[in-house]
C-alpha cells in the first residue's frame, strides 16, 4: 500500500516537471522530492556508476530552476536510487547495489547547518551527509593551551590505535615548522585563500589563534569519517565552542598543565617559537585555562606525567581493554540492484528486493528505523537502525 502511494506521488512529480520544462539534464535514473513547493531533483549529470549524484532545484511558485550550493561529499551514483522524505528538513537517499557503508545518504535542505550556511552564503543551500548504522564513534575534540601536550597525546593515540582514530587535518595560515608536512600536520594556506573558503562555507569552524587563522574544513572531518575511523580534532577553545554549537556530537576534552611554569618550560624547550610568539601564547594560555573551567568540556585531564595522563585519556575513551571497543556497530550487507520502498505500520522504511535471483549477502528485505537519527552535515547522520531478512 505504502509502496503504491510512493510511486504515484513520484510519477505525478515527474509529470509536473515535464510540463514545466525539465532542465535538470540528468543522465539515467533521477528522483524528485517535493518539500514546501520546491522540487529537489537528484541524479547524475554524467554516465557511469561512479559519477556523483547532483541536486537541481525547481521552484513551483516561480517556475524557475535554482542552482543550490551543494555542501558535503556527494554520493556516487548507482544504477538506481530512491529518495524518501524523512522530515521536512531532510531526504534519505537509498542506493541500489551498494554496501551497508555506502547505501544511505541524507540530503539536508533546511537543517540548522543548512540554515546557517544560507545566512552566510545567500541563496539556496543543500548538504549531503552519509548515513551511519548504529551510534557510530563520536568525534573527539581536544583543546588546551599551547604547549600543554595535546599533539603529543594525540600522536600516541594514533600510533597505538591506527585503525580506530583518524586526525582531522586543520588549515592554518602560520608558517610550517621544520618537520611539518603539508597535508599531514596541517594544510598550510594563504590567508586570502582561507578567508575566501571560510566565506564559501567550507569550514566547520575557524578562529584567529595567536595571530594566525586556523580552521577545520568540512572536508577534513569527512575524510576521516569516510574511512569509518573516529575523528580527533586538535583545536583551540574558540574552535571547541563553535563545534559545541554545531550539530556535531563530540566528546570535548580539555588538557591542563600541572602549573603555568611547567607550561612555559615546555613551550621554550620545544624550541619552535620566537620569544615574542612564546609570550603571546603564554598570555593566551592564561585566558584558555580559565575558559577550560567554564563547563564547555566534558572532561579535564591534567598532563603532569605523560604516561599517566595518556592512561587517563585511554580510560575515558574506553580504550584501556581493547582496540576495537569504539568501532561502529558493523552490519554487513549489500542492497539489491532493484527494489521498492514502502513504510510499515511502525513508520519504518522498508526496502523490498525486486531482484529475480537471490544472492549471498543481499537481503530480501531491509527495514530501516529512522526515528533516532541525529547529527548530520557536516559529518554523518548517525543512529540508523537496520533489520534484515534474507
Ligand atoms: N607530560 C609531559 N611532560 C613533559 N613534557 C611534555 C609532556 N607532554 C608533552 N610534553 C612536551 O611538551 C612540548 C609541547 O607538547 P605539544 O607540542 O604536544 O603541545 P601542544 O599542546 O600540542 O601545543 P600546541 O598547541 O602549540 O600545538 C613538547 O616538546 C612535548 O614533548
Ligand atoms: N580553532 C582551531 N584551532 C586550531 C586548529 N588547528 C589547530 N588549532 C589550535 O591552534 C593552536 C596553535 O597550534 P600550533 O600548531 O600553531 O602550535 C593550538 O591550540 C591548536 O589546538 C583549528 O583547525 N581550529
Amino acid at each position: 500500500m505504502g509502496q503504491e502511494i510512493q510511486e504515484n506521488f513520484s510519477a505525478s512529480l515527474h509529470e509536473t516537471l515535464s510540463a514545466c520544462g525539465d532542465d535538470s539534464d540528468f543522465k539515467g535514473h533521477k528522483t524528485i522530492t517535493e518539500i514546501f513547493g520546491k522540487l529537489y531533483v537528484v541524479g547524475a549529470t554524467s554516465e557511469g556508476a561512479e559519477s556523483p549524484l547532483d541536486v537541481k532545484l525547481f521552484d513551483k511558485a516561480t517556475g524557475k530552476w535554482l542552482a543550490p550550493t551543494i555542501l558535503g561529499k556527494k554520493p556516487n551514483s548507482s544504477t538506481f536510487h530512491s529518495g524518501v522524505l524523512v522530515t521536512n528538513d531532510r531526504i534519505l537517499f537509498l542506493k541500489a547495489d551498494s554496501s551497508s557503508n555506502e547505501f544511505s545518504y541524507f540530503l539536508e535542505v533546511d537543517s540548522k547547518f543548512v540554515r546557517e550556511r544560507k545566512d552566510l552564503l545567500g541563496g539556496e543551500v543543500v548538504a549531503w551527509s552519509k548515513g551511519s548504522i548504529g551510534d557510530g564513534p563520536k568525534p573527539i575534540v581536544i583543546s588546551g593551551p599551547s604547549g600543554v601536550g595535546k599533539g603529543t597525546l594525540i600522536n600516541k593515540l594514533m600510533k597505538d590505535f591506527p585503525s580506530t582514530f583518524g586526525f582531522s587535518v586543520s588549515h592554518t595560515t602560520r608558517a610550517p615548522r621544520e618537520k611539518e608536512v603539508n597535508g599531514i600536520h596541517y594544510h598550510f594556506t594563504e590567508r586570502e585563500v582561507m578567508e575566501t573558503e571560510i566565506k564559501e562555507g567550507k569550514f566547520l569552524e575557524s578562529a584567529l589563534v595567536h595571530g594566525n587563522l586556523y580552521g577545520t574544513s568540512v572536508e577534513a572531518v569527512e575524510a576521516v569519517t569516510d574511512t569509518g575511523k573516529r575523528c580527533i580534532l586538535d583545536i583551540d577553545v574558540q574552535g571547541a565552542r563553535s563545534v559545541r554549537a554545531s550539530t556535531i556530537e563530540a566528546i570535548f576534552i580539555f588538557v591542563r598543565p600541572p602549573s603555568f611554569e611547567e607550561l612555559e618550560k615546555r613551550l621554550r624547550d620545544r624550541g619552535t617559537e620566537t620569544e615574542e610568539q612564546i609570550q603571546k601564547r603564554l598570555r593566551n594560555a592564561r585566558k584558555e585555562i580559565e575558559e577550560g573551567k567554564e563547563g564547555l568540556f566534558d572532561h579535564v585531564l591534567v598532563n603532569d606525567d605523560l604516561e599517566s595522563c595518556y592512561a587517563n585519556l585511554k580510560k575515558l575513551l574506553g580504550l584501556d581493554s581493547m582496540e576495537t571497543s569504539n568501532k561502529a556497530a558493523s552490519v554487513d550487507f549489500r542492497t539489491p540492484s532493484s527494489f521498492t520502498i514502502s513504510r510499515d505500520a511502525e513508520n519504518n522504511i522498508v526496502i523490498d528486493s525486486q531482484d529475480t535471483e537471490t544472492k549471498d549477502g543481499i537481503p530480501k528485505k531491509i527495514v530501516l528505523d529512522v526515528s533516532s537519527v541525529r547529527g548530520g552535515a557536516p559529518g554523518r547522520t548517525r543512529g540508523l537502525t537496520v533489520l534484515i531478512e534474507y
